[in-house]
Formats: structure tokens, sequence, C-alpha cells
């Protein structure tokens, strides 16, 4: 599939509201191709975020600053996973990285560049659908670093649109637990309410942000 991403590396308002009927419909094909995939009925996860449903869901424009200097390299964006079900991402410049499966943070030769193709969005599954496939999806770690080579000599613009579950979505697995759940409990909260347990157990000093799923 291709997208009309935006064509310079500044952030056009025309593209975020001409897109984002595209961005729901994207969304919607990925539902289905999931449940599909996974041999659940085909509205599964798309009956769980309807866009018009109140929810967490966020739109972002991100401007991460040049990193000129070698000494002092830029980390924008701290390594975490996404909270939601799907994230759809739009960039030029580059400076997503992925941790490599099995990889440690702390190691930088763990961390994988996720280089933006033309016409190309990087599609990334946030810990929701980890929930709710009992962990057979996994919610990929990333963090976002200075770009690679003289890319990190301009500011990066990036689009996020992070898809949330409806707040009232129940939190349940819809499949056998591929890995023994630490949060049995997690099976009958809401959206909001799962959203808001993991709000505030990330504002603990010793939290430590890890990835679920296989
Ligand atoms: O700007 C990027 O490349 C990634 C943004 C991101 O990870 C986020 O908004 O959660
Ligand atoms: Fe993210």
């Amino acid at each position: 599939m291709t997208f009309q991403g935006p064509s310079s590396g500044k952030p056009d308002p025309d593209f975020t509201l001409v897109s984002f009927s595209v961005i729901i419909d994207i969304i919607a094909i990925i539902n289905v191709a999931l449940a599909r995939q996974l041999g659940l009925p085909e509205d599964t996860f798309a009956a769980l975020q309807s866009p018009t449903e109140l929810s967490g869901t966020v739109l972002r424009l991100l401007k991460s600053y040049a990193s000129p200097d070698a000494v002092n390299l830029r980390t924008s964006l701290i390594h975490h996973t996404d909270f939601g079900t799907v994230t759809l991402l739009a960039n030029i410049v580059g400076g997503l990285q992925i941790l490599k499966p099995g990889g440690s943070p702390l190691d930088e030769s763990a961390w994988a560049w996720a280089r933006p193709q033309p016409g190309c969005l990087i599609v990334n599954m946030g810990d929701a659908m980890t929930q709710w496939t009992g962990g057979i999806l996994r919610s990929s770690m990333h963090r976002v670093t200075h770009a690679p080579g003289s890319r990190r000599f301009v500011d990066k613009y990036s689009i996020a649109y992070l898809a949330r579950p409806e707040r009232n979505a129940s939190m349940k697995r819809l499949l056998d637990a591929h890995e023994a759940s630490e949060n049995e409990e997690d099976d009958n909260l809401t959206a909001w309410e799962w959203e808001v347990k993991k709000a505030m157990s990330m504002a603990r000093a010793n939290y430590v942000p890890q990835m679920k799923g296989v």
C-alpha cells in the first residue's frame, strides 16, 4: 500500500487534515488482517477501537532537533513501547531504532535502525495488542535517537498516529496466554482503567520499560 507522506522535512497542516480518514482506513485494514491471521472473527479488533468512540488515541507531531555535536549525540525519545493498539508513523529523516528481540536497551549493538521508505508508513504494535493476544503479538521497544550519517545535521519531523482502544473496551485476553501473565487482574479492566494503571506505574521512580510478547 502506498501512502502520501509529508513531501518536505517540514510539517504540512493540510497533510494532517486530508489524511485523517486515510489513517483510519489503514488501521481498519490492519485490524482485519491481524484478526484473520490469529484465527479470530474479522471484526474483533475493530469492535474494540471504533474511531468514533471516546479513547486515548493520539495524533502526535514530533520535532526532534538536529544533533550536530559528535561527542554529545541526542536521544529525543527514550526507549519505550507504545501503549495502544497500532501506531502508524510517517517520517523522512530517520532516527527511529527498534530493539532486537532479546536485546538489552543498554547494549548499543542491540538497536536496529528503522529506515523510512518513501511512500510507506512504519507500523508498530502497542501494548494493548499484546494484552489482547496473550503475548502472541509483541509491542516492540523503540527509541528516537540522532538520525544516521549526515541526516543528524537536520531537524527531524514525524507524525505518529497512536491508536488506542475505546475507553470502555474490555482488556480481557482474547487468546490463550502465550506466556504466563503477571497481571491476571488486567483481564477485568476497561481500557481506560488499564491505561491509568500503566501511566501510574510508569510514574514510579523504579519503572523499567519492558518488551512483552513473543
Ligand atoms: O518520532 C518517531 O520516530 C517515533 C515516535 C514515537 O515513538 C512515539 O510517538 O511514541
Ligand atoms: Fe513510540
